[in-house]
Formats: structure tokens, sequence, C-alpha cells
């Protein structure tokens, strides 16, 4: 059988473009997938050509693969078939929208944009244009992630009510992060919500959404903790989803940077995601965007716990390591090949959006977002949340 080729541009050279083009290195059939591969063709670094040169071979793209001193000159490399978008949240919609009037297919990182006006209008433009787009919410596109959700569908736990969602990593930014990190920088679209939050609201969205038949927005309610540089370093949602029966399920979404999901590192503080059913609950265990364990239980007495794999080889012995470590010819992968197969998929077969997360779904999440920070009183300047193009954020 001959085998669908991606050939990838990657936007920007920081942490997790590197961890993302290392995980396109694996063979894929060492996770089962053999009708697709993946090529690093191109890598393009607003610091230097040079420092997209470096990258170009960290990640191992294929001989000849092209380095670009800027994001534009990539966008116009006839040999790219995808770009991937991999830099701070505040550039995400002036460089997607390059890449699109570019006429290129986008995978970009989360969260998509700083708000819902500028997702409608890279919509409204790939479809224009016929282009796929889809937000790299990796998680959504584990195996883990389609058990649960299949879990759901087939009505193991029974009617869903309720589910709690956290992803909090304690690092107190004032001993972490300078003011002009992403992590905290206005500027950059930083804060808990988009940087961590997202992950909360996706656990909280792919069991109460993604899994009814004519999903429909939930009502919100939040609290807000600010960091001394005005974003959000601790959020609480209630989210409250109407359901196809008549009734209602909540969501209850948290994330902090000042309290952790798994203080111990060993899960001893019990499961981050509870998802509730009429007949049992499943429970995911953190971290909510990279879960490596899951436990069903049911009133009929079920308890089923699962270890889920990241096969390799690939980056090296998993996420423990953080972003960056070297290659290893045995070992775990991160698991981002997997939302990088089904772009492969998606394009092979002329599909325009993600099959585990439609646009539609990411706008509904950015706007859940919006609403988050219009209640609690977050704002980035303007410049960011602007729709005009082209702005130069640099
Ligand atoms: N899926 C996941 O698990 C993860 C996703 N992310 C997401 O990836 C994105 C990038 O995060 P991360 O890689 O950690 O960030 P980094 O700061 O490590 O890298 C961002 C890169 O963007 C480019 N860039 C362009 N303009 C700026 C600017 N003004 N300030 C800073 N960087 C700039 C730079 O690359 P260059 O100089 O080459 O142009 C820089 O290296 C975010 O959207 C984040 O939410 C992050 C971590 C994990
Ligand atoms: O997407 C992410 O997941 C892992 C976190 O460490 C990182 O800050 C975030 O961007």
């Amino acid at each position: 059988m001959s085998k669908f080729i991606l050939k990838w541009g990657i936007l920007a050279t920081g942490g997790i473009a590197e961890t993302f083009a290392r995980d396109l290195w694996p063979n894929p059939e060492t996770r089962d997938v053999k009708d697709v591969e993946h090529k690093v063709v191109a890598a393009a670094s607003s610091s230097s050509k040079s420092r997209a040169e470096d990258f170009l071979k960290e990640v191992r793209g294929v001989e000849g693969a092209k380095a670009y001193g800027s994001y534009k000159e990539l966008a116009n490399d006839p040999n790219v078939d995808i770009i991937y978008v991999a830099t701070p949240h505040s550039h995400h919609y002036q460089n997607v929208r390059l890449c699109l009037e570019a006429g290129k297919n986008v995978l970009c990182e989360k969260a998509f944009t700083t708000n819902a006006k500028q997702l409608e209008e890279l919509i409204k433009i790939a479809k224009e244009k016929k282009l796929f787009l889809m937000e790299a919410v990796w998680t959504r596109y584990f195996p883990l992630s389609i058990q649960v959700r299949e879990w759901i569908t087939s009505g193991k736990i029974g009617p869903v009510y309720r589910t709690f969602a956290d992803l909090s990593m304690a690092m107190p930014p004032e001993d972490t992060f300078k003011d002009n990190h992403r992590m905290v920088n206005p500027a950059l679209a930083g804060g808990a919500l988009l940087d961590l939050g997202i992950y909360s609201l996706t656990w909280i969205f792919q069991t109460l959404y993604t899994t009814q038949k004519k999903p429909q927005a939930p009502s919100l309610l939040t609290a807000v903790r600010k960091y001394r540089t005005g974003i959000d370093e601790q959020t609480t949602m209630l989210l409250n989803f109407p359901r196809e029966d008549g009734g209602e399920a909540h969501g209850i979404a948290t994330t902090s940077f000042r309290v952790d999901g798994d203080p111990d590192g060993k899960a001893s503080a019990g499961p981050s995601i509870r998802i509730q059913g009429a007949k049992g609950e499943i429970q995911v265990f953190h971290p909510a965007f990279r879960p490596t364990k899951t436990k069903l239980i049911l009133k009929d007495g079920t308890v089923e716990e699962k270890d889920w794999d990241f096969p390799g080889p690939g980056k090296g012995s998993g996420w423990k390591n953080g972003f960056g470590g070297t290659f290893q010819e045995e070992g775990e992968g991160q698991g981002m090949y997997w939302e990088a197969d089904e772009c492969a998929y998606a394009l092979r077969d002329g599909r325009k959006e993600g099959k585990y997360e439609s646009l539609e779904e990411s706008l509904v999440i950015m706007r859940t977002m919006d609403e988050v920070r219009k209640q609690g009183g977050v704002k980035f300047p303007d410049k960011i949340e602007t729709t005009d193009y082209p702005v130069d954020l640099n």
C-alpha cells in the first residue's frame, strides 16, 4: 500500500515546536499507523535563518530541508503542505492568517487565538480558500481520550450529569517567570486560562459537549484570581450544559499556577478528572494535557485501571523530562504524533477540520474563554485582540 506523505513546515523554533517536530520523526508503524508518514521539509525562525538551520538539525528535518529567517518565506514555500504554528497565543491570529492568505493548511497550537472574533475571521478565510485548519489540542487525539468518549457514548456509565476537570501546576509566577515571559505577560496573552485551563475545558467539553448529538453551548459563572501583571493565575469555572433530554449537565473546570494537581508526583491526591454518570464514573489522572492512567468505576462493582502507552522511539523518556529532551532509539514518544496523523488523514481524504474537535467546537470554547476573561476582568492589549491584519507584533 502506498503511504500518504505529509510535508510539514514548522513556524517558530521554541519549546513546543521542537517537541512536536521530534515527534514526527518516529516511524508511524511503531504506533500501528501504516498508511501515513510525516516529513519536516522546512522551518522558520523570526530570530534568524541560522536558528532555523540549527532547529532543523535538532529535529532531524529531511535532507535539503529549507531554513527561513522569516515566517513569510515559509508561508510561501511551495513544497510545504501544512504549517504548524508554535508561537505564543498573542501571535496566532497574525501567523495563521499569514499562512492561510498564502494558501497553506494550518495546525495551530492552543489557545487558537486570543478571542472568538479572531477565530471567526480565520475560519471564514479557511473556508473561503478551502484550506484545512485545526487547533492543536493534542489530548483529543490520544487513544485514551477516544476510549473515554466511547465509554460515554456507548452508555457505559449511563447519562453523564457532571464532570470535574483540573489542570493545576504549582509554579509560583514571581519565583518562576520574569514578568515578560509568555506565561504571565498580557502582551503575549499569558495566564493560566489560555495556557492550562484550556485543558480543563477540553475535558469538560469532550465529555459533556462533543459526546452530545446536538451539543449546545454552556452558560458560565467564574471566579478569577489575578496576578500582578493582570493575567489570571487561578481560575474556577462553573459551566451548565443544556442536554438533549431536556436536562442539564454541570462542568467544574479549575486551573492554577499556585496549587498542584499532583503534589507528590505519585497520584496520591487522586484523579484530576472525574466524569460522573448514573451508572458509575471515569477517572483520569494528572496531567490533563497528557494523562497516562484511567480508572473506570461502576456501581455493579467493576473497577478497571488502565495505563496508556505513548509508543516510541521518539523524544526519550516521556513528559517528565520536560521539553527538548534528546533522541532515543527506544522509549516513549510524547504523543503529539496522533494529532499529526489526524492532519495527514484529513488532507489525504479532503477533510477541512479535525475529526475530534470541529472548528465550531473550538469557537464555542473560545467564546467561553472570552466570557471567563470578561467576568474576571482580564484584558489583553488591543494590539493582540484586534482582527486587523497585518499587524507587526515584534
Ligand atoms: N501542546 C502542548 O503541550 C504545549 C503547547 N504549547 C503552546 O505552544 C505555543 C508556544 O509555546 P512554547 O513553545 O512553550 O513557547 P516558547 O517561548 O518556547 O516559543 C515560542 C516561539 O515563538 C516565537 N516567537 C515569535 N515572536 C515571539 C515573541 N514576541 N515572544 C516570544 N516568542 C516569540 C519564537 O520562535 P522564533 O524565534 O524561532 O521565531 C519562540 O521561540 C503556545 O501557544 C503554547 O500554549 C506550549 C507548551 C506545550
Ligand atoms: O500546553 C501546555 O501543556 C504543558 C504545559 O506545561 C504548558 O505550559 C502548556 O502550554
